[in-house]
Formats: C-alpha cells, structure tokens, sequence
C-alpha cells in the first residue's frame, strides 16, 4: 500500500509570452518515494522543479506539499526542501565544509548542528578528508557529490534533483545512486530529472515522461515497458548499409517494427525464431536485447532531434 501523497502538482500551467511550457503537469510522490520526470530537452522538466522551488510563478494550478498549498508554507515550507541545481553552484572561494556552513547559516542550525551534520554529509558522500580542501581541487563528481550533500544539510523531506548525474564517470554516477536509494530508505521524498533512462529504471517508483509541458505517460519503469511495448527487442543491420527489409519471417513474430536510418527495429515476445533467420549470415549486424525504458520513450516522444526550445 502506497504511503499518502507527500508532494502533489495539479495541473500546472505556465505560459512564456504566448509560449505555453506547462500545459497542465499532474502528477504526485507518495512520502518517502522517488519520482523521475522524464522528457526531451524543453520539455519543461526544470520549470516544474523551479516551480515546486517557488523560482518560477506559475499562470496556473497548484503545489501542494505534505497535504498544504506549497505557496501558504513560506520560508518554512521551502526550508522542508533540498534542491540539487542542474549546475553545481559552489562557492568556489570557500572551502568544502565552509560551502556546508554557508547553507547551515542560511537554516539558522546552531553551529553544534552544523558541525554534526557536515561531519556525518561528508562522511556520507564519501568526502571525509576532503573537508579543508578548496573546491578547486575536487573533481566534478566529488562537486556533485557536495552540492547533494549541501542539500542535505537541513535534513529536508523533500529533495529535488535536476540531472544529478550528467557527465559523471560512471564509478561516481553508481555511488550516487547508490546515496539516493539510501536516503529513500530513510524516508526522504524524491524527485528527479533525468535524460538517462537507465538511471529513472534503477531509482524510480514511478516515472513521468514529460513532453511540451504534458505528462504523456506515468507509471512504475516496469509497467511503461509493459503497457507500451512488447518484451523483446532486435536490432538489425545490414552491413552494406541498406536497411534489412522486413520479408515473411517479420509477419509471423514481431509485433512493431520501425527503421531508423541504417537499422531496423523489431519489437516482439519471442524473437528467437527471428534470429534463426540472421544469425549465421555474414551480412548481417544485431542486437538483441529486453525491452527497455528508452523503448518506451522513444515511441512517446518520437525520435527527432529538439533544437529549436533553447
Ligand atoms: N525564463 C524563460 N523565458 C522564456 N522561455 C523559457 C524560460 N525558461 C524556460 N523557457 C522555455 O521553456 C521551455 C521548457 O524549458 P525547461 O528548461 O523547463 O525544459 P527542460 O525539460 O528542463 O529541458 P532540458 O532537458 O534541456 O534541461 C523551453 O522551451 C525553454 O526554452
């Protein structure tokens, strides 16, 4: 049984000029779980979290957190919310714990507070030894790793996180997750973007996939997969460049399929036969592999490039 609603967003709307970024965004995170919001670059993720942060006025709707209207809450309500900025936002002329304390002032934590509390965040974001350091001399995952335990600092219910984990290696993207489902565990609410699905399949309970300001889609990874796009999935191409044409064998098992330039997609629940066909054939270059999130997205969203948002 899900734990009642800690956050919930109610048709959020918000209008640039006569540009509509959020055409109505429900969604809500039960307490203690984890949200991903989804979605191809101006899709309107970050205006949704700048919305819950207050930064951005909304034209319509409503936040509503731990059961109250997020506007009635004030310094109070925001001072329940951690929020990791897209880009980290350290004050490079302080040290590591002073970056802490800076933010520990800002809550008004008496300093036997903060003192604890940087002490147990470093140890927890694997920076202990680090506290006297320059931010200079932390590399860009040690500086993620700050700024989310920056967050922290105030013990919020609510984190937010706007892509934690773009351009980390992929040693500092596991430890990351790995404090994320920790602090889930502690009962901290969360919702993050992302633009990597493997990430919302491993850390959400529920994903939004977001598309010019509309949730297209919500459920767990799991039930996106299934509700969306049939289990298996094979990759084919032909290595004299041409896209391999579907013949007889594609009517008999494969449910979907689409050419994307070079490749041929086929979408199935038992591919094997289809295979048989390819195999021992020289001609031939595939991939097969489970239906995945990106699957998912993909078909939702489509798969042109969006360069004209920013
Ligand atoms: N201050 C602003 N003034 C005008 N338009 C804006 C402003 N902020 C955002 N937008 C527009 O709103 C749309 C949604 O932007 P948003 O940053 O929420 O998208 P996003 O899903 O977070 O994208 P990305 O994945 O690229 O970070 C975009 O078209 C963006 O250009």
């Amino acid at each position: 049984m899900l734990n009642p609603a800690f956050l919930e967003l109610k048709h959020l709307h918000k209008q640039y000029g006569n540009r509509e970024v959020l055409r109505g965004v429900d969604f809500s995170i039960p307490a203690g779980s984890c949200y991903a919001l989804v979605g191809p670059n101006g899709a309107g993720k970050s205006t949704t979290v700048r919305a819950i942060q207050g930064l951005t006025p909304l034209d319509g709707g409503e936040i509503r957190m731990d059961g109250q209207a997020l506007s009635t809450l004030g310094a109070a309500g925001r001072a329940r919310i951690g929020v990791v900025p897209q880009m980290d936002n350290l004050d490079p002329d302080f040290t590591v714990e002073e970056n802490l304390w800076t933010y520990g002032r800002y809550f008004r934590l008496p300093k036997t507070r903060i003192c604890q509390r940087s002490a147990e965040l470093l140890d927890f974001m694997a920076l202990s030894g680090y506290a006297r350091q320059p931010i200079s001399a932390l590399s860009g995952g040690m500086q993620r790793r700050l700024t989310i335990a920056r967050a922290l600092i105030n013990a919020p219910q609510l984190l937010l996180l706007d892509e934690p984990t773009t351009g980390l290696d992929p040693q500092a993207r596991h430890l990351i997750w790995q404090r994320l489902r920790d602090l889930r565990r502690q009962g901290t609410t969360l919702l993050l973007t992302t633009h990597y699905m493997d990430e919302a399949e491993r850390l959400a309970d529920q994903v939004g996939i977001i598309d010019q300001g509309h949730i297209l889609a919500q459920d767990t990874p799991r039930g996106l997969i299934e509700s969306h796009i049939p289990g298996e999935v094979l990759e084919l191409r032909r290595l004299d460049g041409s896209t391999p044409d579907p013949e007889n064998w594609h009517q008999q098992q494969v449910a979907l399929s689409e050419r994307v330039g070079d490749t041929l997609i086929c979408y199935g629940q038992n591919l094997q036969q289809v295979l048989a066909h390819f195999v021992h054939n020289p001609d031939y270059r595939w991939l097969q592999r489970p239906a995945s999130l990106e699957d998912v997205f993909l078909r939702l969203t489509g798969r042109n490039l969006r360069e004209d948002e920013h």
